[in-house]
């Protein structure tokens, strides 16, 4: 299902048609609702409608915005213009991680400054996360990010400004959405659940066109999780296996830090995050 409005939900079926749906009762009562990106089954009631019967187990949830079945979180940072927040994509790694979910971390606008693509990666020499340079003025690094979004289900992150509908524009010529459209943005923003859907950029290959990623909750995060979130973590190992990374001796991860193959500003976010999610669970 890649589209929820007013009611209705749209499906594309396998032999590529759309209908639009109603949702059976049934679900209503099982207190069943369809989200962007969940698989379903439809009966048909003519070439365009259809009624969804049943909603698939679904892979991964995500809430505000609500959307399913995400195969990889695209991290977006602008290389000049906005300057980067590594705190929003640090959060937004421990996010995907905590859902299960690939990320990869796009840096765009490489046409001004190509010399952040390798900060980046030495930010992230460690982790498993692949780094890509883009830039939607010169076309840099476009068709090797087409290869990572092929036959996905990719929702794409980041600040304001970074370039995500420019990118949906080079990809997919035929959506063409309007950069910096302020009605978009009102739409996107009033209504961003509701709104939120699933662009078929090429065959089988979607984005999420939300917003919402950017203004992430962190209600969604356990603190106890929050070690093996930041996945390179997991390759140094500690006195204790609990070990919160923080003051105890005999620390993996400390010593990791102190040695810089853990870079020092990916393990003040680590703390940052964990003083965070400690004063949300508080204010419960
Ligand atoms: N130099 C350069 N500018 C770019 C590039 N991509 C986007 N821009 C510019 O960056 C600005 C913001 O681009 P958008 O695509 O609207 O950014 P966005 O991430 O969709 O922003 P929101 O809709 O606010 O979330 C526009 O002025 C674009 O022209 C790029 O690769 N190089
Ligand atoms: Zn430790």
């Amino acid at each position: 299902m890649y589209k929820a409005l007013s009611g209705f939900y749209y499906v594309k079926a396998e032999n590529n048609s759309c209908f639009q749906c109603k949702a059976r009762g049934k679900l209503k009562k099982e207190k069943i609702k369809p989200f962007v990106g969940d698989k379903v089954e439809i009966s048909t009631i003519s070439t365009t409608e259809g009624v969804i019967e049943e909603v698939l187990p679904r892979k991964n949830l995500f809430h505000r915005p609500t959307v399913s079945n995400i195969d990889q979180l695209v991290i977006m940072i602008a290389s000049e213009q906005p300057k980067p927040d590594f705190l929003l994509v640090d959060t937004l790694l421990a996010l995907a991680e905590s859902h299960q979910v690939e990320s990869l971390i796009c840096v765009t606008k490489v046409d001004l400054n190509n010399d952040i693509v390798d900060f980046v990666k030495s930010r992230f020499s460690n982790s498993k996360y692949p780094v890509l340079g883009i830039s939607n003025k010169s076309l840099v690094g476009i068709e090797n990010l087409r290869k990572y979004l092929s036959g996905k289900i990719s929702c794409l992150s980041g600040q304001s400004g970074v370039g995500k509908s420019s990118l949906i524009n080079t990809i997919n010529k035929d959506v063409n959405f309007k950069v910096g459209d302020i009605s978009r943005k009102i739409k996107r923003g009033k209504h961003t659940t509701t709104h939120s859907s699933l662009v078929e950029i090429f065959d089988n290959s979607f984005i999420v066109d939300t917003p919402g990623f950017s203004n992430i909750s962190l209600e969604q995060i356990d603190i106890q999780d929050l070690p093996r979130l930041f996945n390179e973590f997991e390759l140094y190992s500690c006195k204790f296996s609990t070990c919160s990374h923080t003051e105890e001796n005999n620390c993996g991860v400390i010593e990791a830090v102190k040695t810089g193959d853990i870079h020092l500003q990916r393990y003040n976010n680590y703390l940052m995050l964990r003083k965070k999610i400690k004063q949300i669970k508080e204010r419960y």
